[in-house]
């Protein structure tokens, strides 16, 4: 038995080793450093909470920030606080994600992106029953479709920029933490948040030869006008289960977006719960990072274990709430 401690000493410090040097050989994409300095970003719903938030924090980092959302009021109003801010001026754009043409126009007038954030988003919570179908489709189409006719629209552009300058752009995708795991009262959100993790993976395979890196974000409960109109209607059980993650500032939301899209991360958490929720949902997404792919493996079967403890938990909390309010008697 003695004999043998030295050699399982050995394995146990050896085989984390051989494991991270495998991963430092195996994670594709390749890791990227993508600067926002002197570079163009392009930031959809820029005129409110994380939008509003990231483009103030990147043009205090000296890129040149353009904003696109529909309200034309609430630009100029967007660009005044971020001048007052920074110093900086950003352009506005007055466009609706869902017309693909205005979408067009506002960025051809823009000029060539380097990093364009997919931020625009609508949400209201309520049970599939109680929920119309206009609303569902208003949810999708912003949310989903909004997105595509933005990537469509600056792809070209974007791909000649990064052939003719050799600097990796970005691809950001604003999603949520309700894009990683489907609960109570967001059906329609959640599907079309879900759906962004699809398109996200996909065109990263499509644009990596071009130097293009994606990058999906997955925020909580962030503090926003947004959220403050949502919470007037949102249903108790969400609310519930939307606490189970930490809630935060669009601030703090914004500095985690533009760190993770400046390292050209795949998959950016914001918080810890985020954090155990990247890993428990990892699946095949791809990963740059040898040190969170280690984490992943590792943890693989805690985090699933964990998962199991969440969903116990929100599986009794819509029992006791039903069971209360006595809807099904
Ligand atoms: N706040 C939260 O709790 C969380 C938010 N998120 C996501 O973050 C993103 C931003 O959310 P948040 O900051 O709270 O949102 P806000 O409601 O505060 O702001 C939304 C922004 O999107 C713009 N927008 C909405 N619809 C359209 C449209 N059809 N075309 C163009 N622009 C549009 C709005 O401008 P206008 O109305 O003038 O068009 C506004 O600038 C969303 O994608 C949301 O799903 C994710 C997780 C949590
Ligand atoms: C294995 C470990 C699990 C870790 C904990 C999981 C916690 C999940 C909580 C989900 C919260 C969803 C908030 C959606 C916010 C949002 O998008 C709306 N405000 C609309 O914008």
């Amino acid at each position: 038995m003695a004999a043998e401690l030295p050699l399982l000493l050995l394995l146990i410090l050896v085989a984390p080793v051989g494991l991270l040097a495998a991963l430092a050989f195996l994670v594709r994409p390749r890791a990227a450093r993508i600067p926002l300095r002197g570079r163009h970003v392009f930031i959809t719903g820029g005129s409110s909470g994380i939008g509003l938030a990231m483009a103030t924090a990147a043009a205090r980092e000296g890129a040149r920030v353009s904003i696109l959302a529909r309200n034309a009021a609430r630009l100029e109003g967007a660009r005044a606080a971020i001048k007052a801010a920074t110093e900086q001026d950003v352009g506005v754009y007055a466009a609706d994600v869902r017309d693909a043409t205005a979408v067009a126009r506002s960025l051809e007038e823009a000029g060539p992106v380097d990093v364009l954030v997919c931020n625009h988003g609508v949400f209201v919570a309520k049970e599939l029953e109680e929920q119309d179908m206009e609303d569902v489709k208003w949810m999708v189409d912003i949310n989903l479709m909004g997105t595509f006719h933005l990537i469509k629209a600056a792809l070209p552009a974007m791909k000649a920029r990064t052939r003719e300058t050799g600097v990796p752009a970005s691809i950001a995708i604003m999603s949520s933490q309700a894009g990683q795991v489907g609960i109570y009262g967001y059906t329609a959100y959640s599907a079309s948040k879900f759906a962004l993790t699809g398109l996200g993976e996909s065109l990263q395979h499509e644009v990596i030869s071009d130097n293009i890196h994606v990058s999906l974000i997955f925020p909580p409960d962030t503090e926003t006008p947004g959220l403050a109109e949502e919470q007037k209607s949102r249903p108790e059980v969400t609310n519930i289960i939307a606490g189970s993650s930490g809630g935060m500032k669009a601030d703090d939301v914004a500095k985690k977006a533009l760190n993770g899209i400046k390292s050209g991360r795949f998959i950016v958490p914001c918080n810890f719960e985020g954090a155990m929720l990247a890993i428990a949902t990892s699946g095949l997404t791809p990963q740059s990072s040898p040190l969170i792919a280690f984490v992943e493996v590792m943890g693989a079967g805690l985090m699933r274990f964990a998962a199991l403890c969440f969903q116990w938990n929100w599986f009794s909390t819509i029992e006791n709430w039903y069971a209360k309010n006595k809807k099904n008697a």
